[in-house]
This record gives structure tokens, sequence and C-alpha cells, in this order.
């Protein structure tokens, strides 16, 4: 992994450390990843060999929720599910607010001092044939004092097939709950929809459908974006992506930060070439 792939926002006095935890907790999440495979009954590693894991995309992003004015709860990120793999998230400081979806309400995930939270996110549902679950989950701002939060993402390398796992397809009597398609193209029907598609497994009222619509919109454009974006809570909610690329996969270095991502900041230079019709050169 080289500095090239560092946006220029991160002051250089900060990249070798940035580098150091993106490479560790790449460690991790591939070592979760490999281990969640055996918790299906994959084959050893099959996560790491057949997503191309070596490769795999990995994003960095830190996000700043400033205090919140009103005695009202307001939404410092409003609901999603995260599009890669596996996120680990550090939640910073003692300012909760993240909440996650579960038996129909958002349930709120206390701090943990020095712990590492990991969210399955779409394309493990659909390699996992929807073993695993994409979580639904938001921010809510409560009080008064800044929340900060570093959010990593590990997704396959961005050409690599994504499909349910063979095994799991025979074990569901042949039925693959999921159509094959690339990361890349994933990413693309997302963001031509303007969501991320829900999986499956829960049912939202329509409220949190529309709130999942217009988060699912943020953050594809946010990670995957050549839009401005008028960012959560009213635009306040600052998020910096830091770091993005992956060893053979180099993301466009050029820019910034989000809301105000320019077009430049787009995938470049993937390895191998696109295949045909992938969408992008
Ligand atoms: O700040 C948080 O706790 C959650 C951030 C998040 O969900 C994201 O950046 O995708
Ligand atoms: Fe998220």
């Amino acid at each position: 992994m080289s500095s090239q792939h560092l946006l220029k926002i991160v002051p250089s006095a900060q990249r070798a450390t940035l580098e150091e935890y993106a490479r560790h907790t790449r460690e991790i999440s591939v070592k979760l990843l490999n281990a969640i495979g055996d918790s299906l009954g994959l084959e050893e590693s099959y996560m790491e060999k057949m997503l191309d894991l070596t490769n795999g995309h990995q994003i960095v992003v830190g996000n700043r929720y400033p205090p919140i004015q009103s005695s009202e709860p307001a939404i410092g990120l409003p609901p999603h599910s995260d599009t890669p793999l596996l996120t680990l998230l550090l939640q910073h400081g003692a300012v909760d607010g993240l909440e996650v979806f579960h038996n129909g309400h958002y349930v709120p995930v206390r701090i943990m001092p020095d712990t590492l939270l990991a969210h399955a996110g779409d394309l493990l549902e659909i390699v996992s044939n929807g073993k695993y679950k994409s979580v639904l989950h938001r921010v809510m701002l409560k009080g008064e004092s800044t929340r900060m939060s570093i959010v990593t993402a590990l997704g396959s390398s961005i050409h690599t097939m994504i499909s349910p796992a063979q095994k799991l397809v025979e074990i569901a009597e042949n039925v693959a709950a999921y159509r094959s398609m690339s990361y890349l193209e994933f990413v693309e029907i997302t963001k031509r929809n303007h969501a991320p598609p829900r999986l499956s497994g829960i049912e939202p009222s329509p409220e949190t459908t529309r709130g999942q619509r217009d988060g699912g919109r943020a953050l594809l454009r946010r990670w995957f974006g050549d839009h401005p974006s008028p960012a959560a809570a009213g635009g306040k909610t600052e998020q910096k992506l830091c770091f993005s690329g992956a060893v053979g996969a180099a993301f466009s270095g050029g820019t910034s930060t989000f809301p105000h991502r320019e077009k430049s900041s787009r995938w470049v230079n993937p390895s191998p070439a696109p295949p045909p019709g992938a969408g992008r050169g």
C-alpha cells in the first residue's frame, strides 16, 4: 500500500498513522471475513480467495458530528446500510449516537472504549446468500458535545463478481437469493436507483424507507459519488474520506472533502482493466 492512495486532506504528519490504521483494520477485516466464511461452512479462506481481498477496495472515513442546538434529537446520519463487505467502526470519545435497526426499531449502540464494532455490509449479505444481514443503521444526535467516529470498510476488488457462495446456494435447494454482479455494477445500480437496494430481512415503515433512501443516497455520494451532496443534519455533519485505495486498485487521490467532492474523485486506474460494459473508463 502506498501513500499515493491517501487523499490530500490528510496532513502529512498523520499519513503514516492513517496508513498503519488502514493496514491493521484491513488485516482484522480479512480475518473476520474468513471466520465468517468458516461459520458458514465454506472452505478455508474462501472469502479472501473468492473475493480477491488482497486487491480489495478499502475506504476510511472520519465523521464529525457537531453539537446540536435544539433539545430534540437530530439526525446525524440518516438510515443506511453500508455497501461493502464489512465495516469496522471506531466510536471515538464519549458521545453516543449510533443506532441499529433490530426487530422493528432502532436500538442504541453504546460506546465501548477501545472497541471496534463490525457491521455486515450489502456485499456480505449477497455472498452469504442472505445468512448475514446487512445492518440498517443511523446516527441520532442528542447532546451538546461533538461526536466523532472513524469508519473503515472493506470490499472486494471492484471487478470481482459478487454472488452467493455456490455451497450456500446448494444448501438452499439451489435458490440464489441474489444475482451475480460485479462490485462496480452493484455500485452503479445502487447509484442509478438513488438508493442501495434493500436486500432483505426487514420491513421498514414508509418513514424508514424514505430515510433509508435519502441516507443511502448521501452515503453513496460520499463513498462513490461525484455529486455535491448536502450531508445529514442540515449539511452540518462533516465527513471526510481520508483514505481510499487498495493494493492494485487505486482510487483517484485528487480530492477531498465530502460533501464537496469534485468530479475527478472517481474510480481510476483499476487493475485489471474493466470488463466490457463495466460502465467506466
Ligand atoms: O458515526 C457512526 O457511528 C456511524 C457512521 C456510519 O454509519 C458510516 O459512516 O457509514
Ligand atoms: Fe454506516
